[in-house]
């Protein structure tokens, strides 16, 4: 048989792109600040053909002003037409470029979701459980990615699986953790963790991603453990360890030939 890597037995279809297919989806993050440098960006990412486009409103100078923010959006989406959108605005505790409101924000999730723009949502695991699922009833079903950040150092394995168990049973649709690995022997013990979720959840796609030099290698072999989705740059990355995405495209192509059907 053809090989195929591990995949989650219930992927997401968000637009033309598979999330949890027989290649982890390459995501292009939109880091302008203005409405003109984010279109100028949306527009140079659509060229670059990515399977999924983060936008990242905590960088928007307006994202505390939810008419403003919903234009940008529709703007984007003009843009990039059928692309899916991941709709991110990060806290900044986690990694977010600065404060942002949690009631802005919530309001320009839901928003966001009546008007269907968005394909996925994400939020924190910090919000707990009873707030995540109470923000979901009012995202129109829009699927929801829970996420955790750790930005100095990498759990145990099992510390992993269970993190991304807990988001699932928060109310994710989609479970996702990103780490800092110190050392080679923490790049094996994260992805150890996500093919030991992947084992025993099979149901759920995973993003992930570590940070660092040592951690760069889980954003191109990480679909071989359990991830299904990877951050590549466009214009500008939200992290310094991405790479291009014509290089993650290319090497896509080698480590997850696609079966012939
Ligand atoms: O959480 C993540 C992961 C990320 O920080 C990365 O490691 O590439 C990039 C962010 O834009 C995204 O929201």
């Amino acid at each position: 048989a053809d090989f195929v890597r591990p995949m989650p037995t219930h992927p997401i279809q968000a637009g033309p792109t598979l999330l949890g297919g027989e290649q982890p989806v390459i995501c292009s993050p939109l880091v302008g600040k203005n409405l003109k440098a984010i279109k100028a960006e949306a527009k140079t990412v659509k060229a670059l053909n990515p399977d999924m486009v983060e936008v990242r409103a905590d960088y928007w100078d307006f994202i505390e002003d939810t008419d403003k923010a919903i234009e940008a959006l529709q703007a984007i989406r003009n843009i990039i037409g059928d692309t899916p959108i991941l709709l991110t605005v990060r806290v900044a505790e986690e990694r977010g470029f600065k404060k942002v409101g949690q009631k802005p924000k919530f309001d320009f999730y839901k928003k966001a979701a009546a008007l269907k723009l968005p394909n996925l949502i994400d939020v924190e695991l910090v919000y707990g459980a009873d707030t995540i699922k109470n923000l979901k009833k009012d995202l129109n079903g829009v699927p929801v990615v829970v996420a955790y950040h750790d930005l100095k150092g990498t759990p145990s394995s099992e510390e992993i699986a269970n993190i991304l168990k807990k988001e699932i049973d928060a109310g994710g649709d989609v479970a996702k953790i990103v780490v800092k690995p110190n050392s080679q022997a923490d790049v094996l013990r994260f992805l150890n963790g996500t093919l030991e979720f992947r084992t025993k959840n099979p149901a759920y796609p995973v993003i992930a991603s570590a940070s660092g030099q040592e951690g760069r290698i889980t954003r191109l072999a990480g679909g071989l453990f359990g991830i299904d989705l990877t951050f590549a740059s466009g214009v500008k990355g939200s992290n310094p360890w991405q790479m291009p995405v014509q290089t993650v495209q290319e090497i896509n192509k080698v480590i997850y030939p696609v079966t012939k059907k």
